[in-house]
């Protein structure tokens, strides 16, 4: 296949003679003018190049095409780095070059064509596009319009794009319409509109797999679909975390060019129902307290978190409880080993092989997958009881512009685990201190009073649970599945209509939301669940990660200095 593509001419750009060289994995030109001793190579991987046209052409900031017959244009992926994110932002780089015959000018379009299908097989053609235009700033319309739909246009992607007119219609979409022809799902908004998104995609996978989404022990089927996310909320904690930057035109690049990183999710359980699924924080305490109080003033937008973080940790409050945890192999990594996971990471590399045991056999991913708890032993739960200021349970780093190495910064995307967060009720200075190195690179967790755990699933059981329904004992994850077998409800609003989720919610009666304990001066004890920004209606849950049940379209952090030491190898590897 190497040489079938390979195609080496010289070539002009402007006024300046390059010589060009296609090989299979990568697109080069270097000038060959004699005088020019400081000779500059730039070299695109194939998988990066984003469009070839012919003629001299131009998309931003609206399209133009000087349809000359000897003259090519490649669009590709360039790379520069941002202050205050941690990951690459990508731009769209853009060469014109000229042939010296019409007959040359075909052969390298043709070819350029041929090896980006080639090495880039995941590249999506068709795509369903759902905009919430009420997220963040209100921006994602004319985000994407401006931003995004000229890319991939470029890139001959052809989307059906819907603005959604309520909540939970794009979730509602993916369970129920009909979805043949779609590569990928794109989310233009914040963690919100990426949460309704996953709950219609993994629905969507396990219905028609005939598989219980209630069951916590299930294997749940990884979902065939890819998700893109054009970020356009507040926090865009999704995103951040698995790419580094916020950044739409980014994302957009990463979609177009198929890049495809797998993500561990979170389901969460009451009783023998399944409540949410969660890809970022399932936190109780400080975080569900912020989440409540900031649903209360929605209208000042990304600043409400702010405001009500404030609100909150004025309030200094703690909850007594007992979470009980299933460790994770501890020789596999810890979330206090000071790695990150990057793009390549080695550990969720493992966990692939881990879970597609035999991908490489069959050539599908898919068909190979052999869930988690059902192949490695469960392992000897561990109790833990106290008083709490906060428990989370993140599947990644949760890492975002407020944060940017997140809650947990050696969680990984994709090696099956989540970790564990306990903060124990301490006094409020130490808590300040606590939360501050979020905002930086100190140790988090190097308090007394803080204790990280890495786990395969998670109980909490408030003290003195009073809300109906909650009273019985949680048994061990395959009891539980026991009773979700028998009674095998619908999920998650699947039909629209969320039967047992309504039925459990009029069980709670007792749960208190927060309320400003400022004027009332009494601290509630019961706080509430913050899932992925969502409020969740239930204080008992049990929590269960599922290694890669879903795909984005993203390849986690990209490390700078690798790209760097890469840059200067090649002059200049990534673009000009
Ligand atoms: N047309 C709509 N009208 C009202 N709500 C909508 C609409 N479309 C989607 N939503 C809901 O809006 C909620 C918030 O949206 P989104 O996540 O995009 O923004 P955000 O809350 O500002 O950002 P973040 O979640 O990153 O903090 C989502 O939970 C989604 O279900
Ligand atoms: C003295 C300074 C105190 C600063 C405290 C900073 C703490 C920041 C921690 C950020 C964690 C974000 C975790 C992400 C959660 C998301 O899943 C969720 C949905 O967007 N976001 C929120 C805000 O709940
Ligand atoms: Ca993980």
């Amino acid at each position: 296949m190497e040489t079938d593509l390979r195609l080496e001419s010289s070539l002009w750009v402007g006024n300046k003679r390059y010589l060009a060289v296609l090989t299979g994995w990568h697109f080069k030109w270097t000038e060959t003018d004699k005088k020019n001793r400081d000779k500059k190579t730039v070299s695109v991987p194939v998988a990066e190049v984003v469009g070839v046209e012919e003629g001299r052409v131009e998309i931003l900031p609206r399209k133009s095409v000087e349809d000359t017959d000897k003259d090519f244009t490649v669009f590709y992926v360039k790379r520069s780095s941002t202050r205050n994110s941690y990951g690459l932002l990508w731009r769209l780089g853009r060469t014109q070059f000229s042939c010296p015959s019409r007959v040359l000018r075909d052969q390298w379009t043709k070819q350029l064509k041929t090896a980006v299908k080639t090495h880039s097989p995941l590249r999506p053609h068709r795509l369903l596009v759902f905009i919430n235009p009420y997220g963040g700033k209100k921006k994602g319309r004319q985000l994407y319009h401006s931003l995004v739909a000229p890319l991939f246009e470029l890139a001959d992607i052809s989307s059906h794009v819907i603005v959604t007119e309520r909540a939970n219609q794009a979730r509602d979409h993916l369970l129920k319409k009909d979805l043949t022809g779609f590569d990928g799902v794109v989310c233009v908004g914040g963690d919100g509109m990426f949460s309704e998104i996953l709950h219609g995609v993994i629905g969507r996978t396990q219905q028609e797999a005939g598989v219980c989404e209630n069951n916590p022990a299930v294997t749940l089927q990884p979902c065939p679909l890819h998700i893109g996310i054009i970020p356009a909320g507040s926090t865009d904690c999704v995103c951040y975390a698995t790419g580094g930057v916020i950044d739409p035109v980014t994302s957009a690049l990463h979609i177009i060019v198929g890049d495809s990183q797998p993500l561990d999710v979170c389901s969460v359980h009451y009783g023998s129902g399944l409540v949410r699924y969660s890809v970022s924080l399932v936190g109780y305490g400080f975080y569900g307290d912020v989440l409540s109080e900031s649903e209360k003033h929605r209208w000042m937008g990304p600043v409400r978190y702010d405001y009500s973080g404030t609100l909150v940790y004025l309030s200094n409050r703690s909850y007594a409880g007992t979470v009980h945890y299933l460790p994770a192999d501890p020789l596999l990594s810890s979330p206090r080993d000071k790695t990150r996971c990057l793009s390549g990471c080695g550990v969720c590399a493992r966990s692939t092989e881990r879970l597609f045991p035999n991908s490489s056999d069959s050539g599908s991913l898919y068909s190979s997958y052999s869930g988690q708890l059902s192949t490695e032993s469960e392992g000897e739960w561990v109790t833990v009881e106290g008083r709490f200021k906060c428990v989370s349970l993140t599947c990644m780093s949760s890492s975002c512009a407020r944060s940017p190495l997140g809650l947990s910064p050696s969680a990984h995307l994709a090696d099956g685990t989540g970790d564990l967060i306990l903060v124990w009720n301490t006094h409020p200075l130490s808590f300040l201190k606590f939360l501050h190195r979020h905002t930086n690179s100190q140790d988090r967790f190097d308090f007394p009073f803080v204790e990280v755990h890495r786990v395969k699933a998670v109980r909490f059981c408030l003290a003195g649970a009073t809300e109906e329904g909650e009273h019985e004992e949680f048994g061990s994850l395959s009891a539980a599945a026991d009773g979700g077998a028998s009674g095998c409800v619908d999920a998650g609003g699947r039909n629209g209509s969320q039967p047992h989720l309504e039925q459990m919610r009029n069980e709670e009666k007792t749960v208190t939301p927060f309320m400003c304990c400022l004027c009332c001066r009494k601290a509630p004890d019961v706080s509430v669940w913050n899932c992925d920004g969502e409020i969740l209606p239930f204080t008992n849950i049990s929590c269960k990660i599922h290694g890669q049940l879903v795909r984005l379209y993203a390849r986690g952090i990209e490390d700078i200095a690798s790209i760097r030491s890469c840059s200067q190898e090649t002059g200049d590897c990534c673009g000009t």
